[in-house]
């Protein structure tokens, strides 16, 4: 485990209470036969829309309130509005989150559904069945290749998440063939779209590099492909209000500003036809 005395309090009370929950075990082993992630982003790029995790997320220590809406309705809402993937958290003190409602969403759709926690130990892998898990490079240190092991075995994909240059290379060492880069700070929550497109050029091209956090309109989401993100999470932005028409504005980033683009040459074009 990685020294985490540099992380801001709300993160280090996440990861007192994973590891309690990792100390509870007592779950089978659980074994996946998961939707394939790579291949539901190369269907959202082939239909014209950016590939976008949406995140079921009810609150967060940077969120004010929660939401109470059916989760499930929400995750429905998010796939009509083109996502490409989900994201659901299970973390339940500081993000809401429960094993049931990943259990319950999977089931109600048929893309595939990132675990989104604080996995810290191999224990915590078998809480419940998902396509995807998430591992944080900075919280399981150099117990990263085999956790990445331990959740391959069982059938999971996995997104491993960094936020810097020495951090990527460790996943890159691991094996990872999922990046997340964070634009999230953990160690004061403070977000930076800057983080990604520093990190994005290091990565290799054979790994699918996902950009998270702090993406927040359609002009985000353009910055962070221009950047050379393959997908993006997007949790807050979605979350907060119509959860399909969020989700429709950021998977049509790029259509839509293509069709801008076509309608203003063809009014530029107007006086030119006139004087011919
Ligand atoms: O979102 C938080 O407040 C947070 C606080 C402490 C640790 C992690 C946190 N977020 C985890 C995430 O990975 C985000 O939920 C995810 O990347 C989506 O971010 P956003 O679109 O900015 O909600």
């Amino acid at each position: 485990m990685e020294d985490d005395s540099a992380l801001a309090p709300a993160v280090e009370s996440i990861l007192a209470t994973a590891r309690e929950r990792a100390a509870e075990g007592g779950t089978d082993r659980v074994a996946v036969d998961p939707r394939d992630l790579r291949a539901a982003f190369d269907r959202a790029e082939a239909d014209g829309r950016v590939p976008v995790i949406a995140e079921v997320k009810p609150t967060s220590p940077t969120t004010e309130g929660s939401r109470e809406d059916d989760p499930v309705a929400l995750a429905e809402g998010m796939v009509a509005g083109g996502a490409a993937a989900l994201s659901v958290l299970t973390e339940p003190e500081h993000f809401g989150g429960s094993v049931d409602t990943l259990e319950r969403v999977r089931e109600a759709v048929d893309v595939p559904v990132l675990r989104k926690d604080f996995v810290v130990a191999e224990s915590q892998l078998d809480a419940v069945a998902s396509d995807v898990v998430l591992l944080i490079a900075r919280f399981v240190g150099d117990d990263l290749p085999a956790l990445l092991d331990a959740a391959r075995d069982r059938g999971f994909q996995v997104l491993v998440e960094v936020h810097d240059r020495a951090e990527l290379a460790a996943a890159i060492d691991a094996g990872a063939t999922f990046v997340g880069v964070n634009n999230r700070d953990l160690a004061k929550l403070e977000v930076d779209l800057e983080t990604f497109e520093s990190v994005a050029p290091e990565v290799p091209d054979d790994v699918t590099l996902v950009a998270e956090s702090g993406i927040g309109s359609p002009a985000d989401a353009r910055r962070m492909r221009a950047a050379g993100a393959d997908a993006l999470l997007v949790g807050s932005a979605i979350m907060d209000g119509d959860v399909t028409a969020n989700t429709h504005a950021l998977t049509r980033a790029e259509a839509d500003e293509s069709e801008e683009t076509d309608e203003s040459e063809e009014t530029e074009a107007d006086p030119t036809e006139t004087s011919t």
